[in-house]
């Protein structure tokens, strides 16, 4: 965090991709706070800098050009080892296609970034433990990934995303995937995060996830064309969204 509040601060924020003829610029001049404790959705057309966006806020890309503080450090100019760890710490990351590590059941998919930050084998057992419960997985922690259906697998994702308890959860496209069931379920769990403190960036093209937020952000050609607040709690949203479905 910064003295702002603001757990994400981006300015005059640029990323170019390829050269010469096959220049894209993906991000084209972009200025963002995001303050603690905001759900913020990020909306857009097809190749509109969506997902480079999200890569630059959590450090996997660098800018061509700008300024990006994340938890108030400054991440563009940064080493790789101190990026390395400040996203081991700061950042947890969701993407559509889960990226589970099959090998391991859920409930050790969720304990490995805790052992990786150096956490004791019984810390990371309980954190793990702890959230599968909160995210209504108690009964898969033994499963292995093929073994459980999308939203569960997308929730032991989250789960592991938020083992260490990050400042902000970067989920691109998280219910691309899902069926709306799956879709509800994902989206509970992050109703869940948003109200204990859990900042959040979502890239979505799904209506009903952006709907959620409390912030609706849309980028057409790499830069911010709306900047919307949504009224309301978000959980007066969810429920409206799942009387509609029921
Ligand atoms: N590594 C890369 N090398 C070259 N061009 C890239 C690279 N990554 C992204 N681009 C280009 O940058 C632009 C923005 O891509 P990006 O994936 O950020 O868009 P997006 O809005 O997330 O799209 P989608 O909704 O389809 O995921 C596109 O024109 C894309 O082709």
């Amino acid at each position: 965090m910064d003295e702002s509040g603001d757990v994400l601060r981006v300015r005059d924020l640029y990323k170019e991709h390829g050269h010469h003829e096959s220049l894209v610029r993906a991000v084209d001049g972009i200025d963002l706070d995001v303050p603690t404790g905001q759900m913020l959705a990020v909306m857009g057309p097809s190749g509109c800098g969506k997902s480079t966006l999200l890569h630059l806020l959590g450090g996997l890309e660098r800018p061509t050009d700008g300024q990006v503080w994340l938890a108030g450090r400054r991440i563009d100019t940064i080493s790789e080892r101190g990026l390395a760890r400040l996203r081991r710490r700061a950042v947890g990351f969701v993407f559509q296609a889960f990226h589970l590590v099959e090998e391991l059941s859920a409930a050790e998919n969720v304990e490995l970034p805790v052992l990786l930050a150096g956490g004791s084998p019984r810390a990371a057992r309980r954190r793990a433990a702890l959230l599968l419960e909160r995210f209504g997985l108690a009964d898969r922690a033994r499963h292995l990934p093929w073994q459980l259906s999308g939203g569960q697998r997308q929730r032991v994702a989250i789960a592991r995303a938020v083992a260490n308890r990050p400042h902000v959860l970067l989920a691109d496209e998280p219910t691309g995937n899902l069926d709306t069931t799956a879709t509800l379920d994902v989206l509970r769990v992050f109703e869940d995060l948003r109200a204990a403190g859990q900042t959040l960036v979502i890239v979505t093209h799904d209506e009903r996830v952006a709907a959620t937020a409390d912030r609706l952000i849309s980028m057409r050609d790499g830069m911010f064309v709306d900047d919307t607040r949504l009224a309301g709690s978000t959980t007066g949203r969810l429920d409206g969204l799942i009387r509609l479905e029921d």
